[in-house]
């Protein structure tokens, strides 16, 4: 259904969040995870539509055509907290989906994410994009999809997001929130989107290899192929063009697809801004981007 109006952000446990994804929240928190789930974990704009269907294809490419001609990825992939009015919510669809293993996505902070999955000892891929990219591909997202806040222009909108007010808080708390999670949680691959765009098959090799599959060589290249920036773009069932509170007339939600694309959106003073933000928010930790490649 269409929203009338944009939703305000609010406070919820700390984090930035609209009601889409607090409206459902007893039962997200109660969700039922299965110890064969795998959670795809990101934060917005990072690069989790890549993933979710480079694992649909991993898992279920060779089941029935239908699934890849008529199912759009958000209803292969569940997104867990989402809750829009008109349309089953994230917990219903992951209760009903029919396949296993399922594969369900989520923007929360580690610290929200049912507990559920870390009592069934699921498996998680979570995938980063580096702070820049991911500021500016948000930026796009907001602007064109009548779900999110208002964003603003660019300088506003990059205020914000160095201060952490945007829908699933701070970038910063995000992914080092979940980079240390990986330190005791040995079900978590750690994936960055750089890495993805630099060599797509060399990383659908790791993801192989974390959740134990003996895809063959074929296989891989063919997925490999059919996950590429173009091929997803004019695939209707991935992207987004179903969705009807996004105007791909203001920008499509397969939009550039680079690495480097923040050089265009930066001004030389918001750069130095940034980094001297990013140097203070990421000074105890010893994850490492890349904003090039
Ligand atoms: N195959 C492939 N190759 C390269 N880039 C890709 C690919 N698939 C999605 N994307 C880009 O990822 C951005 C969307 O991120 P998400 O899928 O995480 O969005 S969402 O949070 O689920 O709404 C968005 O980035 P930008 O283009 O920079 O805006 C998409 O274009």
């Amino acid at each position: 259904m269409k929203p009338t109006s944009r939703p305000e952000l609010f406070d919820f446990e700390g984090i930035s969040m609209t009601h889409y994804f607090t409206d459902n929240w007893e039962k997200v928190k109660n969700f039922q995870a299965r110890p064969d789930d795998i959670l795809i974990a990101t934060y917005p704009k990072a690069g989790t539509t890549w993933v979710s269907y480079i694992l649909d294809l991993l898992y279920f490419g060779n089941d029935a055509p239908e699934r890849q001609t008529s199912q759009p990825i958000y209803m292969r992939v569940p997104f867990l907290e989402a809750c829009i009015q008109g349309v089953p919510s994230g917990t219903e669809l992951a209760d009903n989906l029919p396949t296993s293993p399922r594969l369900i996505k989520t923007h929360l902070p580690v610290q929200l994410v049912p507990k559920s999955f870390w009592e069934q000892n699921s498996r998680v891929v979570y995938v980063a994009r580096n702070a820049k990219d991911n500021a500016v591909s948000y930026f796009h997202f907001d602007r064109m999809n009548m779900g999110e806040p208002e964003p603003g222009n660019w300088n506003t909108y990059l205020q914000k997001f160095m201060e952490g007010k945007k829908v699933f808080g701070p970038w910063f708390d995000h992914v080092n929130g979940w980079w240390e999670k990986k330190q005791t949680y040995s079900n978590l691959l750690y994936m960055f989107y750089e890495d993805l765009a630099e060599d797509t098959g060399r990383e659908v090799e790791r993801l192989c290899s974390f959740l134990g599959l003996s895809t063959s060589v074929e296989e891989r290249e063919k997925i490999t192929k059919g996950v590429q920036f173009d091929a997803m773009k004019q695939n209707k069932m991935t992207n987004y063009s179903t969705v009807p509170v996004m105007d791909f007339k203001i920008s499509p939600f397969m939009r550039k697809g680079k690495v480097g694309d923040w050089k265009n959106h930066f001004t030389v003073a918001q750069n130095e801004q940034f980094d001297e933000v990013y140097k203070q928010k990421m000074k105890n930790t010893t994850v490492k981007f890349r904003t090039e490649i």
